[in-house]
């Protein structure tokens, strides 16, 4: 019987049930999750994130080779991703809709990374090459490549190559370089990371990146107790933090959004459909803890937040894509949700 196995045993078992069924595909996301995970681990099982390759800075005076212009530059995201859900909510809030175009990939991560498809709700073909995977422009940009296939990438359509795929910094040129052509003047105005607010900004996001944006993926990739019990404790040690500070002030800054609150944004609306089951975060839901939760509204609220949150793309992606943490690759049934519910938080704002 199954259960009487050794543990390695009982892996490779799984492997032929899933075969003998007519689901043959499970198989193949098995191998390539494992692989996939096996690329990101260190020497004790803990999940080690690679840095981004492509550093390139798009500016307002091209004095970088990477002039901000209209319909030069074209982003690549996954609507599952919470890195790539940033930049989305950042050319958003500034009005850049139809300065910056943009492509969804398919939420399926299969073995060679992600495709396009065009038979997916939100997601399109590749319409600067007709690429079938992301990887081949990776490939366009540096034949050479070695590093991580991943999104948000930022193509420049002038030079033909990749200029960024790191979000932390996207979501900084958003901000400040592309003011000739936001839609208003009020988001032209809009000013995510304003010098007076930088440290406080700089400093959050310092351990808000590796407790919570990356402590749910070492949490739920971890592939030994140790290293989970470690990143899963820190991960709520933080938490726990973020609501002592959301106690006192609307936002992690002050009374004002910064670029701190889109980065925490799009990993606590994740967080209790996907990372307190998939990731094992369970000691705690978002929803237990009351101004995390009214926070999570209040962003989600914001003017044309709402609209590049997507559940689908959310709960499918990483459940059904990670075969090594979830072999039959079930999506859950998630919890009910209600990200329209009132906050009241603005009432912390001081007047
Ligand atoms: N540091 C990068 C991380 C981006 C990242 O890891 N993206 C994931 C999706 S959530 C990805 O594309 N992974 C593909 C892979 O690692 O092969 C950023 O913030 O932009």
């Amino acid at each position: 019987m199954l259960i009487r196995l050794k543990p390695e045993r009982q892996v490779r078992q799984i492997s032929v049930l899933l075969l003998n069924q007519p689901g043959i595909i499970q198989r193949r996301n098995l191998k390539m999750s494992d692989k996939f995970l096996k690329s990101y681990m260190g020497s004790k099982g803990e999940f080690v994130r690679k840095d981004s390759a492509f550093r390139n800075w798009i500016t307002a005076d091209g004095s970088s080779g990477f002039k901000a212009e209209r319909d030069r530059y074209h982003l690549y995201v996954s609507l599952a991703c919470p890195w790539a859900h940033r930049t989305l909510i950042v050319r958003k809030l500034k009005g850049l809709e139809d300065v910056i175009p943009y492509t969804v990939v398919d939420w399926l991560m299969g073995e060679k990374g992600w495709n396009f498809t065009d038979k997916k709700p939100k997601c399109s073909a590749d319409p600067l090459f007709g690429a079938q995977y992301i990887r081949e422009l990776y490939f366009k940009a540096n034949p050479e490549y070695e590093g991580r296939f991943t999104v948000p990438m930022v193509w420049d359509k002038k030079n033909n190559t990749i200029v960024t795929n790191e979000s932390s910094e996207i979501i900084q040129m958003f901000n400040s370089e592309f003011n000739d052509f936001c839609a208003t003047v009020e988001q032209k105005e809009l000013d995510l990371y304003p010098e007076h607010l930088r440290a406080r900004v700089d400093e959050v996001n310092e351990w808000i990146y590796h407790d919570i944006n990356n402590g749910v993926y070492k949490s739920g990739f971890a592939r030994s107790q140790e290293a989970y019990d470690k990143a899963v404790t820190q991960l709520f040690a933080s938490l726990d933090r973020v609501e002592e500070i959301l106690s006192k002030t609307r936002y992690l800054a002050g009374d004002q959004l910064t670029l701190a609150d889109i980065r925490l944004f799009t990993t606590l609306v994740r967080f209790d459909p996907v990372y307190v089951g998939h990731f094992k975060c369970n000691k705690k839901r978002i929803m237990d803890y009351p101004n995390l939760w009214g926070y999570t509204r209040d962003v989600y609220q914001l003017p044309g937040v709402a609209e590049t949150v997507d559940r689908e793309h959310i709960e499918k992606h990483y459940q059904a894509s990670h075969t090594s943490i979830n072999p039959y690759a079930i999506v859950a049934i998630g919890p009910d949700l209600d990200f329209n519910l009132p906050h009241n938080r603005d009432k912390m704002t001081k007047a």
